[in-house]
């Protein structure tokens, strides 16, 4: 299986046992309008997360980078080009039913350009950074969302029931630096 991943960073932050578990790479990735005090979500359209609202993003390409497939997924799925990003935290998925953990690259997309279109995968919405729509994003997310909100680094890991919607453990910590997760990437 090409695309589980043997460098992943996860064993900076895991127990002997999670960092045995093969882990797939993933991005997630919010566009940000600071000054309007706004955020781009897409509701996802199919796939995982069908009928959720979340940030942008997918698997990590064996040929790239965490920080480019971030930015290759917010084009294919939102059409803006981010000219600067930054990776905001690090998140761990492990569901019961499980055995290849979750490994999300999150990001902030602080500028771009171009205008959100609607793709075949999502329909792009602007939200109040303040007022999210909770309900219908995924049950961590607003957990994390504050600290993201606030500029701060984290590392989250949550523990999903086989429903994807009961978390049964959890562990979020704010961070200095995620220089450690720069140079995730997957093997071919
Ligand atoms: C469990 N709690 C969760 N909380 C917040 N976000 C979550 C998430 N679980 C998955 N995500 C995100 O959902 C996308 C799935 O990506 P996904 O559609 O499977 O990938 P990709 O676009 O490559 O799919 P195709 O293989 O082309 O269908 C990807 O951004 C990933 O970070």
């Amino acid at each position: 299986m090409a695309d589980i991943d043997a460098r992943s960073v996860a064993r900076f932050v895991e127990d002997t046992a999670h960092a045995a578990m093969p882990h797939r790479l993933y991005t997630l990735i919010f566009p940000m309008d600071r000054p309007n005090g706004k955020v781009l979500l897409g509701m996802k359209k199919r796939g995982f997360g069908q009928g959720k609202l979340n940030g942008f993003g997918g698997k990590v390409e064996p040929s790239e980078s965490v920080e480019q497939g971030a930015i290759r997924e917010l084009a294919e799925e939102s059409g803006l080009r981010a000219t600067r990003v930054e990776n905001c935290g690090l998140l761990l998925f492990y569901f019961e039913d499980n055995p290849v953990a979750m490994e999300v690259h999150v990001f902030m997309a602080h500028e771009y350009s171009g205008k959100p279109a609607e793709t075949e995968e999502m329909r792009p919405e602007w939200f109040d950074i303040d007022n999210m729509p909770f309900s219908q994003m995924w049950a961590d997310d607003k957990c994390w969302w504050p600290l993201a909100r606030n500029g701060r680094s984290f590392v989250g890991r949550f523990w999903f029931k086989a429903d994807q919607v009961t978390i049964t453990r959890q562990a979020l910590t704010p961070v200095d630096s995620l220089d450690f997760a720069r140079n995730a990437r997957n093997i071919s």
